[in-house]
This record gives C-alpha cells, structure tokens and sequence, in this order.
C-alpha cells in the first residue's frame, strides 16, 4: 500500500481490547504491526462492499475504490462486494434518518451498473500494471443477495444471531447517533451490522479474505465482522478505513448528503467532475486530496497516459 494512502489509514485487529467496550476508538500499534507482516507474507484477499442505493459510485467511494487498485498493483486478490441484500436493509452508519426503502427491481438495476463501472475501472488499470508475469485476473465482484437469497429468517437469527450482543451492537455509533435522533432506528436497519458482519465471515470462509477496507463511518461495521469472525473461528483477520472524501466546509460527499459528484459520466460530467477539483481550495488540496488522490497514485502520472484510448473511457 502506497505510503500516503497508509498515513491515511487505520487499523483495527482484536488485539485492541480497548474497542470492544463502548466507544469506537482503538489503539493501532498491534494491528498496524501485524497487516504489514500479513501483506509481505504472500498474496491475501481483501474486500470492501459498496451498496447499489444509486446507479452510479460517487466521489465518496473512490478513496475505497484506490485502496484496492493499489491492493492489486501490490499483487493481492481484490473482492468488490456489491450489497444487492444490503442495499434493501440500508446502512445506518452516517445517515441521520431512515432511508427510503428501495425495490429489489431497483437494486438489481443499480448492480448491474455498478458492477460494469467496477470492472471497467480495474480493467483500464490492469493496463498501466505492466507486469504480464502477475496474471491475478482482476477484480472479482460478488452480489451478497447470492448467499443470503436461499437463507430463512429463522435459521439465520438462530445460527448468526446468537453471536451478537445487544449491548455491543447498541454501543455502535451509527445506532447511538440515530437512537438520540426523533425517529429513532427501524429493527431492519439496526441489524445491518449483522449482516455486513456475516458477510466478511463468508467472504473469510469462502475466499480466506482477512482484510475488509471500507471509509471511516464504516469502522462499527468492521468491528462487528473482525469480532464475528473471532467468535465462530478464532481467526485473525483486519479491518482498515480510509478517510471520508468531504467538502471544503467538512460535509460529507454523498448520495446521502445530496452533494455527490458521481463517478458516471452520464450523471456527472468530466467536465463537471474535473471542475469540482478545480475547485477545491489550496488548504484541502495540500492538507487532504494531493495526499488521497495523487501521491503514490494508481492512476497513470502523466497527462499523455490519459490520451490512451482506454484510460478514460
Ligand atoms: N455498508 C457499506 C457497504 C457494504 C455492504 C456490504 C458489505 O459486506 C460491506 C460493505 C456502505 O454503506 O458503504
């Protein structure tokens, strides 16, 4: 992992007893040991999950998006898992209210897209690798509506959701927040965390995946799988977030937050999404986006790269 994508990071490994209890914060010494001695023990397998709740990935995702390109270039095995079954529960992690529920009709739809720019994007990178010899394949993309769709209630809440405490899962700060707020929190939304958890442990099962990346409102949901999969296999396995993408004024940049710079042309421009860099101001762009976005880039350096035919397609 390029170094300042790694001064961006934080880890989190079951050595942090310290995270458990109430409040999600965590020492990082241990973890931050053990991932780099993982990484350099071989090949691993890392994922992160993007939820289709639109047609289109948008700016908020792409620092979660770089992760695993610079995963790959480093020669590790990349899931992108899109929740065609987590899309219909909905994350609670950084929402102040409910959101809509949404058809299965129209997550099938927005999977679809999402899938395409998800391959498109590794494709096109596969290109600047320049090492034939590292024939991974590219990027592997998994639905988890596949391994829930067969699965009933009852046999879920009564193999995975005898794992899960009350008073952890209350303690989250995507419940904490929403439980403080006049709406409260539906059941369906409060048991995402199991959901996302189970979802690391099929993947840990299935692909030996022990490392899930997702943005920093996401570090509840990690928590919950890393202590999941503890529980049920004694396995090691590693968390890590990269920073929220946010406004010059520290918004948030998302669907959610109605601000999003969408990473389809058809709904955002080049134009457009060129011009929204432009026009960030020096202080972010020297204290946060040089830093995320360029040094140790993935993307291709120079300006001639990008005149090649499939960069920026
Ligand atoms: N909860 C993640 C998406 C996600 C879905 C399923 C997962 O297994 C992991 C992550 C988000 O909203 O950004």
């Amino acid at each position: 992992m390029a170094a300042s994508m790694a001064r961006s990071c934080r880890f989190v490994s079951r050595n942090h007893s310290s995270f458990l209890p109430r409040r999600e914060s965590f020492p990082e010494s241990a973890a931050q040991d053990q991932l780099p001695s993982l990484l350099q023990s071989g090949a691993q397998t890392v994922y992160c999950g993007f939820d289709p709740t639109a047609d289109s990935l948008h700016v908020g995702n792409l620092l979660a998006i770089i992760g695993l390109l610079h995963f790959r270039k480093a020669g590790h095995h990349v899931l992108a898992v899109l929740g065609g079954a987590t899309a219909q529960i909905g994350d609670p992690s950084g929402k102040t209210s409910e959101r809509e529920r949404l058809s299965a009709d129209v997550v099938e739809a927005n999977t679809r897209s999402i899938r395409d720019s998800v391959q498109r994007i590794f494709t096109n990178h596969e290109l600047y690798f320049h090492d034939s010899s590292r024939k991974l394949g590219t990027v592997t993309v998994l639905n988890n509506l596949s391994w829930y769709k067969d699965r009933n209630a009852v046999g879920f809440l009564s193999e995975v959701g005898r794992y899960f405490r009350m008073g952890t899962m209350l303690s989250r700060h995507s419940v904490q927040s929403r439980l403080r707020s006049a709406d409260g929190m539906s059941l369906t939304e409060f048991t995402y965390q199991v959901f996302q958890a189970y979802d690391f442990y099929h993947l840990n099962q299935t692909y030996g995946c022990k490392i899930q990346l997702g943005g920093t409102d996401q570090l509840g949901n990690l928590m919950s799988g890393h202590e999941f999969i503890h529980k049920v296999s004694g396995e090691e396995v590693f968390g890590l977030t990269v920073p929220l993408v946010t406004s010059s004024v520290g918004d948030k940049l998302g669907k959610t937050a109605g601000n999003a710079m969408w990473l389809n042309r058809d709904r955002t421009s080049p134009f457009d999404l060129y011009q929204f860099f432009l026009r960030q101001p020096d202080a972010s762009v020297e204290g946060r986006f040089l830093d995320f976005f360029m040094y140790n880039s993935v993307f291709p350096t120079a300006g001639a790269a990008c005149a090649e035919e499939a960069c920026c397609k």
